[in-house]
């Protein structure tokens, strides 16, 4: 893992959309794992400017989601394919037939996650997986405690996520209480990690994640262990971290 350390939120955005583009412009048909959260609004919007200025094509690119809302339709404001189109997709010239998500409103929920695992399979695996991390250390919707051997599945969100993501809601009684979301297997098999972190809301995650042993308890640990990962955090997120670990990971 090789950490670049930025100054704030525009600064880790602006670097994610650059790294992001650059992987566009080196392979056309890129399959690119993509998040939702706060974290990405800003790289979504970067993005869509370096699009704009240089007209960098993703006609061929294929995009997967990391995870979806049960319950919740693309119509429903709070969904991740709502979020997608709006912030992402409108703006590209990717067709939406390549644009996938899992569906969190599919009759048959195990079917779906299978499906979905061997659409990414089918379309030669991602090459590059944006995520962004849990207050709790959580990647996608993986909770504390779920297996690193795991795949697409459904989850029961633990109350500190809905709380934290109550935010995006009305009310923290509409949050829904599952999700679809890609396995910590799934995630590991990407080809490149991007992960970003930035506010002090993160910074107990980082410090765990950096400083910590590799366990289940903190999901994103597992992340040391891929050969292929940058981390972008800003000097909030990493405030508890000690110099000397910084280092290890300096690029
Ligand atoms: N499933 C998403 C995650 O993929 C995301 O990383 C996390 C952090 O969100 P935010 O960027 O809003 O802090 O929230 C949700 O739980």
């Amino acid at each position: 893992m090789r950490i670049i350390q930025v100054n704030d939120y525009a600064d880790m955005s602006q670097k994610a959309a650059e790294l992001i583009s650059d992987q566009v412009r080196k392979k056309r048909d890129s399959v690119l794992g993509l998040a939702t959260g706060e974290t990405m609004l800003g790289t979504y919007a970067a993005l869509v400017k370096e699009y704009q200025q240089n007209n960098t094509s993703y006609r061929e690119v294929r995009t997967f989601n990391l995870d979806e809302y049960i319950g919740l339709d693309a119509t429903h404001p709070n969904s991740y394919r709502h979020y997608m189109h709006e912030q992402l997709f409108r703006f590209l010239d990717i067709p939406l037939s390549q644009t996938h998500i899992p569906n969190g409103c599919a009759p048959l929920l195990e079917e779906e996650c299978a499906r979905y695992e061997q659409l990414i399979e089918q379309c030669g695996g991602i090459d590059l997986q944006l995520l962004g991390i849990g207050q709790n250390g959580h990647i996608g919707f993986n909770e504390p405690g779920t297996l690193f051997a795991s795949t697409t599945h459904v989850v029961r969100l633990s109350e500190s996520t809905r709380k934290a993501n109550a935010r995006f809601f009305s009310s923290a009684d509409e949050v829904p209480t599952h999700a679809i979301t890609m396995g910590i297997a799934t995630i590991m098999k990407s080809k490149q990690i991007l992960l970003l972190a930035s506010g002090e809301r993160k910074a107990w995650a980082i410090s765990r994640l950096l400083e910590g042993e590799v366990t289940t308890d903190v999901p994103a640990s597992i992340l040391k262990t891929h050969p292929n990962v940058i981390m972008i955090a800003d000097d909030e997120a990493l405030s508890l971290v000690s110099q000397e670990k910084r280092k290890v990971y300096r690029p």
